[in-house]
Protein backbone atom coordinates (compact mmCIF):
# COMPACT_ATOMS: atom_id res chain seq x y z
CA UNK A 1 0.00 0.00 0.00
CA UNK A 2 0.90 3.70 0.29
CA UNK A 3 3.00 6.08 3.09
CA UNK A 4 2.21 9.27 2.11
CA UNK A 5 5.54 11.72 2.43
CA UNK A 6 3.69 13.81 4.70
CA UNK A 7 4.43 11.09 7.12
CA UNK A 8 7.75 9.56 5.68
CA UNK A 9 9.14 12.99 5.54
CA UNK A 10 8.76 13.34 9.08
CA UNK A 11 10.81 10.64 10.32
CA UNK A 12 14.42 10.65 11.09
CA UNK A 13 14.31 7.16 10.19
CA UNK A 14 11.58 7.30 7.39
CA UNK A 15 11.50 3.19 7.38
CA UNK A 16 9.54 3.47 10.44
CA UNK A 17 6.28 4.79 8.33
CA UNK A 18 4.87 0.94 7.42
CA UNK A 19 2.12 0.67 5.42
CA UNK A 20 1.62 -3.55 5.53
CA UNK A 21 0.57 -5.73 8.40
CA UNK A 22 2.59 -8.15 10.06
CA UNK A 23 1.73 -11.87 9.93
CA UNK A 24 3.75 -15.05 10.29
CA UNK A 25 6.89 -12.75 10.16
CA UNK A 26 6.15 -11.09 6.45
CA UNK A 27 4.85 -8.05 5.71
CA UNK A 28 1.96 -8.28 3.73
CA UNK A 29 0.54 -5.45 1.33
CA UNK A 30 -2.55 -6.25 0.11
CA UNK A 31 -5.47 -7.74 1.68
CA UNK A 32 -7.38 -11.05 0.17
CA UNK A 33 -10.16 -8.84 -0.38
CA UNK A 34 -8.25 -6.11 -2.04
CA UNK A 35 -9.64 -3.56 0.14
CA UNK A 36 -7.60 -0.32 1.33
CA UNK A 37 -8.58 2.12 4.25
CA UNK A 38 -6.74 5.76 4.61
CA UNK A 39 -5.34 6.59 8.10
CA UNK A 40 -5.81 10.40 8.45
CA UNK A 41 -4.15 13.20 10.77
CA UNK A 42 -7.30 14.83 12.73
CA UNK A 43 -5.57 18.04 13.24
CA UNK A 44 -4.92 18.39 9.73
CA UNK A 45 -7.62 15.98 7.99
CA UNK A 46 -4.48 14.69 5.55
CA UNK A 47 -3.81 11.70 4.51
CA UNK A 48 -0.79 9.82 5.85
CA UNK A 49 -1.47 6.39 4.37
CA UNK A 50 -3.04 3.92 2.92
CA UNK A 51 -3.12 0.15 4.40
CA UNK A 52 -4.97 -3.12 3.43
CA UNK A 53 -8.01 -3.79 4.69
CA UNK A 54 -8.41 -7.22 6.43
CA UNK A 55 -10.73 -9.53 8.17
CA UNK A 56 -11.02 -13.19 9.11
CA UNK A 57 -9.31 -15.12 6.72
CA UNK A 58 -5.98 -13.25 7.48
CA UNK A 59 -7.11 -13.09 11.41
CA UNK A 60 -7.47 -17.11 10.87
CA UNK A 61 -3.93 -17.28 9.22
CA UNK A 62 -1.78 -14.92 11.83
CA UNK A 63 -3.45 -17.18 14.47
CA UNK A 64 -2.37 -20.03 12.68
CA UNK A 65 1.17 -19.05 12.34
CA UNK A 66 1.06 -17.50 16.35
CA UNK A 67 0.29 -21.16 17.37
CA UNK A 68 3.00 -22.57 15.90
CA UNK A 69 5.67 -20.12 16.58
CA UNK A 70 4.48 -20.23 20.29
CA UNK A 71 5.44 -23.51 20.96
CA UNK A 72 9.04 -22.87 20.02
CA UNK A 73 9.15 -19.53 21.97
CA UNK A 74 7.83 -20.91 24.96
CA UNK A 75 11.13 -23.06 25.30
CA UNK A 76 13.31 -20.22 25.60
CA UNK A 77 14.25 -19.39 28.65
CA UNK A 78 12.96 -16.45 30.76
CA UNK A 79 16.40 -14.48 30.16
CA UNK A 80 16.52 -15.06 26.54
CA UNK A 81 13.01 -13.50 26.39
CA UNK A 82 14.32 -10.63 28.61
CA UNK A 83 16.82 -9.93 26.59
CA UNK A 84 14.98 -9.53 23.22
CA UNK A 85 12.57 -7.01 24.86
CA UNK A 86 15.66 -5.67 26.54
CA UNK A 87 16.83 -4.71 23.07
CA UNK A 88 12.65 -3.46 21.79
CA UNK A 89 13.10 -1.42 25.22
CA UNK A 90 16.70 0.29 23.64
CA UNK A 91 15.29 0.71 20.35
CA UNK A 92 12.02 2.33 21.83
CA UNK A 93 14.54 4.47 23.64
CA UNK A 94 16.27 5.14 20.57
CA UNK A 95 13.62 5.91 18.16
CA UNK A 96 11.87 7.72 20.48
CA UNK A 97 11.38 11.15 18.68
CA UNK A 98 10.40 9.35 15.94
CA UNK A 99 7.68 7.08 17.24
CA UNK A 100 6.01 10.21 18.83
CA UNK A 101 6.18 12.09 15.40
CA UNK A 102 4.14 9.08 13.81
CA UNK A 103 1.84 8.87 17.26
CA UNK A 104 1.40 13.14 16.88
CA UNK A 105 0.47 12.69 13.35
CA UNK A 106 -2.43 10.10 13.34
CA UNK A 107 -3.68 10.88 17.03
CA UNK A 108 -3.09 14.17 17.35
CA UNK A 109 -1.90 14.68 20.88
CA UNK A 110 0.93 17.08 21.55
CA UNK A 111 4.44 16.15 20.87
CA UNK A 112 6.04 16.81 24.55
CA UNK A 113 2.64 14.17 25.55
CA UNK A 114 3.45 11.48 22.85
CA UNK A 115 7.15 11.33 23.48
CA UNK A 116 6.07 10.95 27.46
CA UNK A 117 3.82 8.55 26.27
CA UNK A 118 6.46 6.41 24.06
CA UNK A 119 8.48 6.29 27.34
CA UNK A 120 5.54 5.36 29.38
CA UNK A 121 4.94 2.17 26.44
CA UNK A 122 8.76 1.34 26.98
CA UNK A 123 8.45 1.21 30.77
CA UNK A 124 5.71 -1.89 30.26
CA UNK A 125 8.57 -3.75 27.69
CA UNK A 126 11.72 -3.02 30.10
CA UNK A 127 9.91 -4.04 32.88
CA UNK A 128 7.88 -7.40 31.76
CA UNK A 129 11.06 -8.10 29.93
CA UNK A 130 13.04 -8.07 33.57
CA UNK A 131 10.03 -10.19 34.90
CA UNK A 132 10.22 -12.68 32.23
CA UNK A 133 13.20 -14.01 35.18
CA UNK A 134 11.04 -14.48 37.80
CA UNK A 135 7.79 -16.34 36.32
CA UNK A 136 8.62 -18.15 39.74
CA UNK A 137 6.35 -21.10 40.90
CA UNK A 138 4.95 -21.36 44.89
CA UNK A 139 5.38 -24.78 46.78
CA UNK A 140 2.11 -25.20 49.05
CA UNK A 141 1.52 -27.19 52.70
CA UNK A 142 -0.39 -30.28 51.72
CA UNK A 143 -3.60 -31.59 53.00
CA UNK A 144 -2.35 -35.07 53.54
CA UNK A 145 1.46 -35.80 54.57
CA UNK A 146 2.64 -37.24 51.48
CA UNK A 147 1.38 -34.59 49.50
CA UNK A 148 3.48 -31.64 47.96
CA UNK A 149 1.50 -29.22 46.07
CA UNK A 150 3.08 -27.73 43.40
CA UNK A 151 2.05 -24.67 41.32
CA UNK A 152 4.02 -23.56 37.95
CA UNK A 153 3.58 -20.95 35.72
CA UNK A 154 3.26 -21.27 31.86
CA UNK A 155 2.02 -19.24 29.56
CA UNK A 156 -1.45 -19.62 28.46
CA UNK A 157 -0.24 -19.62 24.73
CA UNK A 158 -1.80 -17.04 21.93
CA UNK A 159 -2.77 -13.73 22.81
CA UNK A 160 -5.54 -11.82 21.11
CA UNK A 161 -5.07 -7.86 21.99
CA UNK A 162 -7.19 -4.82 20.73
CA UNK A 163 -5.82 -1.95 21.10
CA UNK A 164 -7.86 1.65 21.18
CA UNK A 165 -6.48 4.95 19.44
CA UNK A 166 -5.98 7.34 22.47
CA UNK A 167 -3.10 6.04 23.58
CA UNK A 168 -1.92 3.47 20.57
CA UNK A 169 1.62 2.70 21.85
CA UNK A 170 1.69 2.58 25.34
CA UNK A 171 -1.66 0.22 25.36
CA UNK A 172 -0.59 -2.26 22.68
CA UNK A 173 3.01 -2.51 25.16
CA UNK A 174 1.50 -2.71 27.85
CA UNK A 175 -0.31 -5.87 26.65
CA UNK A 176 2.32 -7.06 24.07
CA UNK A 177 5.55 -6.78 26.64
CA UNK A 178 3.91 -9.33 29.38
CA UNK A 179 2.74 -11.93 26.85
CA UNK A 180 5.86 -11.93 25.17
CA UNK A 181 8.24 -12.05 28.42
CA UNK A 182 5.72 -15.06 29.37
CA UNK A 183 6.57 -16.90 26.52
CA UNK A 184 2.95 -16.09 24.31
CA UNK A 185 2.32 -15.26 21.07
CA UNK A 186 0.25 -12.10 19.92
CA UNK A 187 -2.29 -11.00 17.52
CA UNK A 188 -3.08 -7.58 17.61
CA UNK A 189 -5.80 -5.40 15.95
CA UNK A 190 -5.15 -1.47 16.73
CA UNK A 191 -7.74 1.08 16.16
CA UNK A 192 -8.61 1.65 12.44
CA UNK A 193 -7.80 5.34 12.99
CA UNK A 194 -4.13 4.73 14.49
CA UNK A 195 -2.60 1.77 13.22
CA UNK A 196 0.91 3.45 12.40
CA UNK A 197 2.14 3.49 15.99
CA UNK A 198 0.89 -0.44 16.14
CA UNK A 199 3.01 -1.29 13.07
CA UNK A 200 6.24 0.97 13.91
CA UNK A 201 6.37 -0.70 17.08
CA UNK A 202 6.11 -4.40 15.42
CA UNK A 203 9.09 -3.16 13.11
CA UNK A 204 11.08 -2.61 15.92
CA UNK A 205 10.26 -5.92 17.41
CA UNK A 206 10.92 -7.53 14.64
CA UNK A 207 14.83 -5.59 14.59
CA UNK A 208 15.13 -6.63 18.24
CA UNK A 209 14.79 -10.42 17.33
CA UNK A 210 11.30 -11.44 18.49
CA UNK A 211 10.63 -14.23 15.92
CA UNK A 212 8.52 -14.42 13.24
CA UNK A 213 4.73 -15.25 14.20
CA UNK A 214 5.19 -14.07 17.77
CA UNK A 215 4.32 -10.38 17.22
CA UNK A 216 1.47 -10.03 14.25
CA UNK A 217 -0.33 -6.84 13.63
CA UNK A 218 -3.87 -7.27 11.77
CA UNK A 219 -4.51 -4.32 10.02
CA UNK A 220 -8.72 -3.87 9.52
CA UNK A 221 -12.16 -1.42 9.46
CA UNK A 222 -14.02 -4.06 9.91
CA UNK A 223 -13.06 -4.73 13.74
CA UNK A 224 -16.40 -7.06 14.51
CA UNK A 225 -15.23 -9.41 12.04
CA UNK A 226 -11.59 -9.78 13.05
CA UNK A 227 -12.93 -9.41 16.97
CA UNK A 228 -15.37 -12.39 16.21
CA UNK A 229 -12.69 -14.67 14.72
CA UNK A 230 -10.63 -13.59 17.91
CA UNK A 231 -13.33 -15.16 20.13
CA UNK A 232 -14.45 -18.07 17.74
CA UNK A 233 -10.89 -19.62 17.18
CA UNK A 234 -10.09 -22.00 19.68
CA UNK A 235 -6.02 -21.35 19.15
CA UNK A 236 -6.86 -17.63 20.83
CA UNK A 237 -6.58 -18.88 25.08
CA UNK A 238 -6.67 -15.20 25.84
CA UNK A 239 -8.17 -11.98 24.66
CA UNK A 240 -7.41 -8.62 26.00
CA UNK A 241 -9.16 -5.35 25.08
CA UNK A 242 -8.89 -1.68 26.02
CA UNK A 243 -11.99 0.59 24.58
CA UNK A 244 -15.86 1.20 25.35
CA UNK A 245 -17.11 -0.34 27.68
CA UNK A 246 -20.04 -1.53 24.71
CA UNK A 247 -17.61 -3.10 22.66
CA UNK A 248 -16.14 -5.15 25.95
CA UNK A 249 -19.64 -6.31 26.49
CA UNK A 250 -19.79 -8.13 23.25
CA UNK A 251 -16.57 -9.45 23.52
CA UNK A 252 -17.60 -10.85 26.29
CA UNK A 253 -20.87 -12.20 25.35
CA UNK A 254 -18.60 -13.81 21.95
CA UNK A 255 -15.71 -15.09 24.44
CA UNK A 256 -18.19 -17.14 26.87
CA UNK A 257 -19.01 -19.82 24.41
CA UNK A 258 -15.31 -20.85 24.56
CA UNK A 259 -14.94 -19.55 28.24
CA UNK A 260 -11.97 -17.29 27.11
CA UNK A 261 -9.41 -15.49 29.74
CA UNK A 262 -10.46 -12.06 28.81
CA UNK A 263 -8.79 -8.69 29.95
CA UNK A 264 -10.99 -5.77 29.95
CA UNK A 265 -9.90 -2.07 30.35
CA UNK A 266 -13.24 -0.60 29.67
CA UNK A 267 -14.67 3.19 29.61
CA UNK A 268 -14.86 5.11 33.40
CA UNK A 269 -16.86 8.22 34.56
CA UNK A 270 -14.09 8.89 37.36
CA UNK A 271 -15.27 11.59 40.50
CA UNK A 272 -13.38 14.19 41.43
CA UNK A 273 -13.95 15.76 44.81
CA UNK A 274 -13.23 18.98 46.61
CA UNK A 275 -14.22 19.43 50.18
CA UNK A 276 -14.35 23.16 51.54
CA UNK A 277 -10.90 22.81 52.95
CA UNK A 278 -9.06 21.98 50.19
CA UNK A 279 -5.53 23.95 49.32
CA UNK A 280 -7.51 25.63 46.24
CA UNK A 281 -4.20 26.08 44.35
CA UNK A 282 -3.39 22.32 44.27
CA UNK A 283 -7.17 21.13 43.65
CA UNK A 284 -7.38 23.18 40.64
CA UNK A 285 -3.60 21.76 39.31
CA UNK A 286 -4.85 18.28 40.37
CA UNK A 287 -7.94 18.94 37.98
CA UNK A 288 -6.15 20.24 35.43
CA UNK A 289 -3.72 17.69 34.91
CA UNK A 290 -6.32 14.84 35.52
CA UNK A 291 -9.29 16.11 33.09
CA UNK A 292 -7.54 17.59 30.21
CA UNK A 293 -4.75 15.06 29.82
CA UNK A 294 -4.81 14.05 26.49
CA UNK A 295 -7.82 16.29 25.98
CA UNK A 296 -9.75 14.81 27.94
CA UNK A 297 -9.69 11.69 26.12
CA UNK A 298 -8.25 8.83 28.73
CA UNK A 299 -10.88 6.45 30.72
CA UNK A 300 -9.19 7.37 33.75
CA UNK A 301 -9.71 11.23 33.64
CA UNK A 302 -11.70 13.34 35.51
CA UNK A 303 -14.76 13.28 34.73
CA UNK A 304 -17.45 14.64 37.17
CA UNK A 305 -15.96 17.04 39.56
CA UNK A 306 -17.92 17.65 43.09
CA UNK A 307 -16.93 20.58 44.54
CA UNK A 308 -18.59 21.99 48.24
CA UNK A 309 -20.47 25.04 48.52
CA UNK A 310 -18.55 27.17 50.61
CA UNK A 311 -15.24 26.76 47.89
CA UNK A 312 -17.52 26.26 44.53
CA UNK A 313 -17.59 29.78 43.06
CA UNK A 314 -14.14 30.15 43.81
CA UNK A 315 -13.04 26.74 42.26
CA UNK A 316 -15.11 27.30 39.28
CA UNK A 317 -13.40 30.37 38.64
CA UNK A 318 -10.04 30.17 38.94
CA UNK A 319 -10.48 26.81 37.17
CA UNK A 320 -11.87 28.18 34.12
CA UNK A 321 -9.05 31.05 34.51
CA UNK A 322 -6.69 28.19 33.77
CA UNK A 323 -8.70 26.75 31.27
CA UNK A 324 -8.99 29.54 29.25
CA UNK A 325 -5.22 29.39 28.64
CA UNK A 326 -4.70 26.03 27.53
CA UNK A 327 -3.82 26.40 24.18
CA UNK A 328 -5.35 24.37 20.99
CA UNK A 329 -3.68 23.64 17.96
CA UNK A 330 -1.99 21.06 16.20
CA UNK A 331 0.30 19.25 18.36
CA UNK A 332 3.62 20.12 16.90
CA UNK A 333 3.06 23.64 17.65
CA UNK A 334 5.03 25.12 20.50
CA UNK A 335 2.94 25.38 23.51
CA UNK A 336 0.47 23.46 22.47
CA UNK A 337 -1.30 21.44 25.27
CA UNK A 338 -4.77 20.48 23.46
CA UNK A 339 -4.77 18.55 19.80
CA UNK A 340 -8.11 17.99 18.18
CA UNK A 341 -10.36 14.90 19.09
CA UNK A 342 -9.77 11.75 16.77
CA UNK A 343 -12.80 12.41 15.15
CA UNK A 344 -16.23 13.69 14.22
CA UNK A 345 -18.48 11.02 16.49
CA UNK A 346 -16.29 12.22 19.21
CA UNK A 347 -17.14 15.88 18.54
CA UNK A 348 -20.79 15.15 18.03
CA UNK A 349 -20.54 13.14 21.71
CA UNK A 350 -18.68 16.45 23.49
CA UNK A 351 -21.41 18.62 21.43
CA UNK A 352 -24.75 16.94 22.79
CA UNK A 353 -23.20 16.40 26.40
CA UNK A 354 -22.92 20.13 26.68
CA UNK A 355 -26.34 21.04 24.65
CA UNK A 356 -27.83 18.26 26.89
CA UNK A 357 -26.37 20.20 30.09
CA UNK A 358 -27.22 23.56 28.78
CA UNK A 359 -30.76 22.63 27.89
CA UNK A 360 -31.17 21.16 31.56
CA UNK A 361 -29.73 24.30 33.06
CA UNK A 362 -26.05 24.07 33.35
CA UNK A 363 -23.98 27.34 32.20
CA UNK A 364 -20.96 27.35 30.12
CA UNK A 365 -17.90 29.17 32.25
CA UNK A 366 -15.54 28.97 29.67
CA UNK A 367 -15.52 26.88 26.14
CA UNK A 368 -18.58 25.54 24.40
CA UNK A 369 -18.23 25.85 20.75
CA UNK A 370 -15.91 24.05 18.55
CA UNK A 371 -12.27 25.87 17.91
CA UNK A 372 -11.37 28.43 15.08
CA UNK A 373 -8.18 26.26 14.57
CA UNK A 374 -10.32 23.52 12.59
CA UNK A 375 -12.88 20.87 12.27
CA UNK A 376 -12.18 18.24 14.83
CA UNK A 377 -10.53 21.09 17.63
CA UNK A 378 -12.72 22.09 20.48
CA UNK A 379 -12.34 24.75 23.15
CA UNK A 380 -11.81 23.05 26.87
CA UNK A 381 -14.26 23.79 28.98
CA UNK A 382 -15.88 24.07 32.20
CA UNK A 383 -19.62 24.00 33.12
CA UNK A 384 -21.42 24.86 36.61
CA UNK A 385 -24.90 24.06 37.63
CA UNK A 386 -24.41 20.69 36.66
CA UNK A 387 -26.94 18.11 38.48
CA UNK A 388 -27.86 14.50 38.07
CA UNK A 389 -30.52 14.11 35.78
CA UNK A 390 -27.93 15.90 33.03
CA UNK A 391 -25.91 13.08 30.58
CA UNK A 392 -21.77 14.09 31.50
CA UNK A 393 -23.33 12.92 35.00
CA UNK A 394 -23.47 8.90 33.63
CA UNK A 395 -22.38 9.06 29.96
CA UNK A 396 -18.16 9.45 29.84
CA UNK A 397 -17.70 12.34 27.62
CA UNK A 398 -14.36 11.21 26.27
CA UNK A 399 -13.38 15.34 25.81
CA UNK A 400 -12.47 18.01 27.21
CA UNK A 401 -15.04 19.29 29.03
CA UNK A 402 -14.90 19.80 33.12
CA UNK A 403 -18.69 19.32 34.95
CA UNK A 404 -18.96 21.01 38.40
CA UNK A 405 -21.58 19.54 40.54
CA UNK A 406 -22.17 21.47 43.89
CA UNK A 407 -22.78 19.28 47.01
CA UNK A 408 -23.21 20.18 51.01
CA UNK A 409 -21.86 17.57 53.00
CA UNK A 410 -19.38 14.74 52.26
CA UNK A 411 -21.84 12.64 52.92
CA UNK A 412 -23.72 13.46 50.09
CA UNK A 413 -21.17 14.27 47.93
CA UNK A 414 -20.11 10.36 48.26
CA UNK A 415 -23.07 8.93 47.57
CA UNK A 416 -23.41 10.70 44.45
CA UNK A 417 -19.92 9.70 43.10
CA UNK A 418 -20.61 6.41 43.51
CA UNK A 419 -24.46 6.06 42.00
CA UNK A 420 -23.96 8.09 38.85
CA UNK A 421 -21.42 6.09 37.33
CA UNK A 422 -20.76 5.41 33.57
CA UNK A 423 -23.37 2.97 32.98
CA UNK A 424 -23.14 3.43 29.13
N1 LIG B 1 -10.77 2.59 28.05
C1 LIG B 1 -10.29 3.35 27.11
O1 LIG B 1 -9.14 3.67 27.12
C2 LIG B 1 -11.13 3.77 25.99
C3 LIG B 1 -12.47 4.04 26.14
N2 LIG B 1 -13.18 4.44 25.09
C4 LIG B 1 -14.60 4.80 25.29
O2 LIG B 1 -15.35 4.33 24.18
C5 LIG B 1 -16.00 5.41 23.52
C6 LIG B 1 -16.07 5.13 22.04
O3 LIG B 1 -14.75 5.07 21.47
P1 LIG B 1 -14.46 4.05 20.30
O4 LIG B 1 -13.19 4.34 19.65
O5 LIG B 1 -15.68 4.02 19.43
O6 LIG B 1 -14.28 2.70 21.12
P2 LIG B 1 -14.42 1.22 20.64
O7 LIG B 1 -14.63 0.37 21.81
O8 LIG B 1 -15.39 1.15 19.51
O9 LIG B 1 -12.96 0.91 19.99
C7 LIG B 1 -11.89 0.39 20.68
C8 LIG B 1 -11.25 -0.74 19.88
O10 LIG B 1 -12.20 -1.80 19.69
C9 LIG B 1 -12.33 -2.08 18.29
N3 LIG B 1 -13.71 -2.56 18.07
C10 LIG B 1 -14.83 -1.82 17.87
N4 LIG B 1 -15.90 -2.64 17.75
C11 LIG B 1 -15.45 -3.91 17.87
C12 LIG B 1 -16.06 -5.20 17.83
N5 LIG B 1 -17.40 -5.36 17.66
N6 LIG B 1 -15.29 -6.29 17.98
C13 LIG B 1 -13.96 -6.16 18.15
N7 LIG B 1 -13.32 -4.97 18.21
C14 LIG B 1 -14.05 -3.86 18.07
C15 LIG B 1 -11.95 -0.77 17.62
O11 LIG B 1 -11.56 -0.97 16.30
P3 LIG B 1 -11.93 0.11 15.16
O12 LIG B 1 -11.77 1.46 15.77
O13 LIG B 1 -10.96 -0.16 14.11
O14 LIG B 1 -13.35 -0.18 14.78
C16 LIG B 1 -10.80 -0.33 18.49
O15 LIG B 1 -9.64 -1.06 18.15
C17 LIG B 1 -15.19 6.63 23.90
O16 LIG B 1 -15.95 7.80 23.77
C18 LIG B 1 -14.84 6.29 25.33
O17 LIG B 1 -15.93 6.57 26.14
C19 LIG B 1 -12.61 4.53 23.85
C20 LIG B 1 -11.30 4.27 23.62
C21 LIG B 1 -10.44 3.91 24.72
O1 LIG C 1 -2.46 4.13 31.75
C1 LIG C 1 -2.96 5.24 31.63
O2 LIG C 1 -2.92 6.11 32.46
C2 LIG C 1 -3.66 5.54 30.37
C3 LIG C 1 -4.98 4.87 30.39
C4 LIG C 1 -5.39 4.70 28.99
C5 LIG C 1 -6.83 4.54 28.86
O3 LIG C 1 -7.24 3.39 28.90
O4 LIG C 1 -7.52 5.53 28.62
Amino acid sequence: MTVRQNLSSKLKDPTLAVDKALIAGEWVPVSDSGGTFDVSNPSTGEILATLPDMNRTETKRAIAAAHKAQKVWAKKTGKERAGVLRKLFDLMIDNVDDLATILTLEMGKPFAEAKGEILYGASYVEWFGEEAKRLYGDVIPGHLSDKRIMVIKQPVGVVAAITPWNFPNAMLARKMAPAIAAGCAMISKPAAQTPLSALALALLAERAGVPAGIFNVILSKDSPSVGREFTDNDKVRKLTFTGSTEVGRILMRQGADQIMKLGLELGGNAPFIVFDDADLDAAVEGAMVSKYRNNGQTCVCANRLYVQSGIYDAFARKLADRVSSIKVGDGFEAGVAAGPLIDSKALAKVEEHIQDAVSKGAQIAVGGKRHEKGALFFQPTVLTGVTTEMKVAREETFGPVAPLFRFETASSSLAKAGRDRNTA
